[in-house]
């Protein structure tokens, strides 16, 4: 096992009743900006629950946070802050709006230039307005860990950044706030969080039993529940395994300790934002072309994880791997998406594009990866065996 600091602070009031405790962990006296996004939030009744539940508080709101959150948007959001002397964010929707309020809590302390904080990943940050998040979307653990990634319009750039700083306080998991979901984004969540785990679990052996058997676990309950819960959006047992197994694929817990990869996500971010994929959809089409490609760096692990998780016994490493690389891409289209860039009508030309725009984000020798191998070279082999 590797060395690794671990601490999440985030509170996690788990539960259909949960609500009424939340006033108890926002600072007294402090002016509350609840972010929201299209409005799912006003039509559900979600946003009622939520003003009810902070009462106490004065209460200012900011709606409007797109999908793959916009600098420009939430830079609206930042001056509404220092305008207004907030004390405290609450967020209320999916990874899309819960990054956001990161990027908002960490903008309207900094002294500079915002932009900064993306291109130095969240490095400077010193401080940052405290936040908490109430997840309507079960996918991407943003609601208990301290990373998020903005999407800048005018210059087609998707970029990352992570800090202490923005951890939320505590993160209300309410899964009936997902019963109104569209099967299109419960799946999203389904793929995004698996992908998550494999980042972090399919990298190359480390002697980590717990962390491996803790990251196992976690994919055989997403193909546990996958079926029922997208059959029958209402069943609460479903969609509360689904919640709580999404945000621990994320909240450093799996990850402390072993090598991780992030290399398919980086990729599709240029993906999104070139031509506007939805995440999760970027990653069905990146990874099974990734673990093709890398198949050698990470042989040990997939012949592992095809054993262990697809339950794979015969033949030999490289029918394994085979295996397990086909199950998951079967896995991705049973639930509905494309994995291959032909499915979007992107062809040769645009991986030229897309190499360019990694390039541009990454500089032009990047190696991303857990072995720092994913050179431009890689890079452009993943693409090949992705069109
Ligand atoms: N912070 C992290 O660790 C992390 C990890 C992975 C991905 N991300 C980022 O998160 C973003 C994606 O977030 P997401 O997958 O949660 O989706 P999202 O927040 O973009 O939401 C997708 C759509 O679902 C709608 N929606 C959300 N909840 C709803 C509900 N209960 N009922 C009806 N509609 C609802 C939204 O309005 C939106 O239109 C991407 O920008 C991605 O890069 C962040």
């Amino acid at each position: 096992m590797l060395d690794f600091s671990f601490c999440n602070p985030t509170r996690v009031l788990f539960g259909r009743d949960m609500f009424p405790q939340m006033e108890a962990h926002i600072p007294v006296g402090a002016r509350v900006l609840v972010l929201y996004g299209g409005g799912s939030v006003v039509r559900n009744g979600t946003m009622a629950r939520v003003l009810a539940a902070l009462s106490h508080h004065e209460v200012l709101e900011f709606g409007g946070i797109e999908p793959n959150p916009s600098y420009e948007t939430l830079m609206r959001a930042v001056a509404l802050v220092r305008e207004e002397r907030i004390g405290f964010l609450v967020a209320v929707g999916g990874g899309s709006v819960i990054d956001g309020a990161k990027f908002v809590a960490a903008a309207a302390l900094y002294e500079g230039d915002p932009w900064e904080i993306l291109e130095t990943r969240g490095s400077k940050i010193r401080a940052a307005v405290p936040l908490a998040a109430i997840p309507t979307l079960p996918a991407t653990g943003s609601e208990m860990n301290g990373t998020a990634v903005i999407t800048r319009g005018e210059l087609s750039t998707k970029r990352a950044f992570r800090s202490e700083h923005v951890f939320p306080v505590f993160a209300v998991l309410d899964p009936t706030l997902t019963f109104t979901l569209p099967p299109r984004q419960i799946a999203n969540g389904i793929v995004d969080a698996f992908v998550h785990v494999l980042e972090q679990y399919l990298t190359y052996p480390v002697d980590a039993p717990v962390q491996d058997r803790f990251a196992e676990g976690l994919l055989h309950v997403l193909l546990d529940v996958a079926d029922v819960t997208l059959a029958e959006p209402e069943n609460y047992d479903a969609r509360a395994c689904l919640m709580w197994a999404a945000t621990l694929a994320l909240n450093g817990l799996i990850g402390a300790g072993v090598p991780q990869d992030w290399s398919s996500h980086l990729i599709g971010h240029e993906l999104t934002a070139l031509y506007g994929l939805d995440h999760a959809r970027t990653l069905a089409v990146v990874l099974p072309a990734t673990l093709q490609v890398r198949r050698g760096e990470k042989r040990a692990k997939l012949i592992q994880y095809a054993e262990r998780v697809w339950g794979v016994r015969d033949g030999t490493g490289d029918e394994k791997i085979d295996a397990a690389i086909g199950l998951t891409r079967a896995f991705f289209e049973r639930l509905g998406f494309e994995t291959r860039l032909s499915g979007y009508d992107l062809g040769r030309d645009d991986v030229s594009a897309l190499l360019k725009a990694l390039e541009r984000t990454h500089g032009a020798s990047y190696a991303l990866g857990e072995n720092r191998t994913v050179t431009p070279d890689v890079a452009t082999a993943v693409f090949g065996a992705s069109l």
